[in-house]
């Protein structure tokens, strides 16, 4: 199995809640990006002291409490699946905040990291604020849920989105890359894909290369696996009959999203 790819590995760290996900510079090639989903069952808290990191705290399915410090946000999420389609509640918490995640329902939660020097002020993201942005013609056709677009001043490195992809279609293609450190042609930005489908027994493939093919690995990503893109292009392709869910993790050394495409198959984009 690719050492890119990561399957569920659940584990219980307390009653009702099991960690399902833990990606970590310790344990992935990863400087920039952190992530974890987690799952709480009714009334089960998750908490955590943030030290130089920020943290999106995404109500991926079902209803969560948040507190932050002193702060409460009560009966967050608006979906039992993400399937329905529809924008979920999160909120962004900054360096040195202590944080609460409670069970209202049961809940999956995403939890998205990346370095964070400047406290910033905590921000509960609403889903009817969360911008709604279809891409793509013929079979790359996809749309995109905003969650912390580089548009967005409230962190400081973070980036979340999440990208529904039809049946039949491409999503983060034309291939592209942001690798580099090279604005303003391109960026670089590190990168975590959470993946589900529908119906769940369902699969996608996602290749992840590099222009000298030092790093090219495709892979069969099934409901709730991760991918962790280090480097380089990193196309997506769903099957026909089936939905891909995808929530995206980018962070780097600057919070702006510049792709580059891969030369060979921008001519995708001039259809
Ligand atoms: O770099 C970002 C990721 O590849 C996806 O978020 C991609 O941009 C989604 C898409 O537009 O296909």
């Amino acid at each position: 199995m690719s050492h890119l790819l990561r399957k569920p590995n659940k584990k219980e760290i307390e009653k009702g809640v099991i960690v399902v996900h833990e990606v970590t510079s310790e344990n992935s090639p990863l400087e920039y990006v952190g992530f974890k989903v987690i799952d709480l069952d009714p009334n089960a808290k998750y908490s955590e002291l943030l030290g130089n990191q920020e943290c999106c705290i995404v109500a991926l399915t079902g209803k969560i409490n948040v507190s932050v410090g002193d702060e409460n946000f009560e009966n967050l999420g608006t979906r039992e699946s993400v399937f329905e389609k529809i924008p979920t509640d999160s909120v962004y918490v900054s360096n040195q905040r202590h944080f609460e995640v409670e069970g209202v329902t049961k809940a999956r939660v995403a939890l998205c990291y990346s370095p964070s020097e400047r406290q910033l002020p905590t921000k509960w993201i609403k889903a009817e604020n969360v911008g709604i942005e279809h891409r793509g013609i013929l079979n790359n056709k996809r749309f995109v849920h905003n969650i912390l677009p580089d548009s967005d001043p409230s962190a400081n490195s973070l980036l979340v989105v999440e990208v529904f992809t039809e049946s039949g279609n491409w999503s983060s293609y034309p291939p592209h890359k942001h690798d580099r450190d090279n604005l303003p042609n391109e960026s670089l930005l590190e990168e975590t894909y959470y993946h589900e489908m529908d119906p769940p027994q369902g699969f996608v493939f996602q290749r992840v290369y590099t222009d000298d093919r030092s790093l090219d690995e495709t892979m069969t990503v099934e409901n709730g696996d991760v991918v962790i893109v280090p480097k380089g292009y990193h196309p997506v392709g769903v099957p026909d009959g089936y939905t891909s869910y995808y929530l995206n993790v980018m962070a780097g050394p600057k919070r702006i999203w510049k792709f580059y495409n891969d030369p060979d198959h921008e001519w995708i984009l001039k259809r």
